[in-house]
């Protein structure tokens, strides 16, 4: 991880109405970082997603991606990042491949087979289901194809929004070790999550995030995973 920041919330507020949303939000991401918001229902995760993403404008202040503010490229910033939903929005009746495939012309990226299959080996999705349509795949599974996509797309910045949310421990870890070898290759993750425990073993750096406001902040050192039990009790005493 280096300290050249990729993603920066600058006194970023976002008001809707008469209500405060984000309330002066600051913090850098840097390059080949993982950092979570971590918040509970309500926090302001998903309008801190959307403001990144471009599809909310800031009230005041300034949310940017590689050097670009996004209200003001959002074009641009749209094209360098990959994004993560929480229910990933794939094709149900197409296979992963096929997926692969069309998102991949609709990216204007023309990617071999041999990368698209070298891609789906590196995610760990188990070849026999390659072909098979979307369907029948479980969320981690439909993780993996979008992990996939990501990496094809040679996207620098990617945004989660919950990404452990209804998988099972062995798909969390295998996730945690996906994002944690993104991260290592370069990429810079942002993610959003009430998931404390996931949080700990993936994130260098954790934000809390409460009624709008940032409350406090956890960081990794070395290869020690952040204290579960020092977020537990920072998160629960401010939710
Ligand atoms: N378009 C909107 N109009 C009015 N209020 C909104 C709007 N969007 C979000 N809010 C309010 O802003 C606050 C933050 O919402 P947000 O969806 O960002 O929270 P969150 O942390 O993602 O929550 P959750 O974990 O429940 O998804 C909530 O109180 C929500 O009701």
């Amino acid at each position: 991880m280096t300290s050249k920041s990729v993603i920066s919330a600058s006194e970023l507020s976002v008001r809707i109405g008469q209500r405060t949303i984000l309330d002066n939000l600051n913090f850098e991401v840097g390059n080949g970082e993982v950092f979570a918001l971590l918040g509970g229902n309500g926090a302001g995760k998903s309008t801190t997603l959307k403001t990144f993403l471009g599809l909310m404008k800031p009230s005041a202040g300034t949310a940017s991606v590689m050097g670009m503010s996004v209200a003001d490229n959002t074009n641009e910033v749209q094209k360098s990042v990959a994004y993560l939903p929480e229910s990933v929005t794939l094709y149900g009746h197409l296979s992963g491949y096929e997926n692969i495939r069309y998102f991949l012309s609709v990216a204007g990226v023309e990617k071999t087979d041999d990368a698209i299959h070298e891609a789906l080996k590196k995610v760990a999705l188990q070849e026999n289901a390659w072909h098979n349509t979307l369907s029948n795949y479980s969320k981690g599974m439909r993780q993996k194809t979008a992990i996939a996509l990501a990496i094809l797309r040679n996207a620098p910045v990617l945004f989660l929004d919950e990404p452990t949310s209804g998988l099972d421990p062995a798909a969390i870890d295998e996730f945690n070790s996906l994002v944690s070898e993104l991260a290592n290759n370069g990429a810079t993750i942002f993610m959003v999550t009430h998931d404390v425990y996931g949080a700990c073993q993936v994130a260098h750096r954790i934000v809390l995030l409460s009624n709008g406001k940032l409350t406090g902040s956890f960081e990794r050192s070395g290869d020690t995973p952040i204290d579960t039990e020092a977020v537990h009790a920072a998160f629960a005493g401010r939710n």
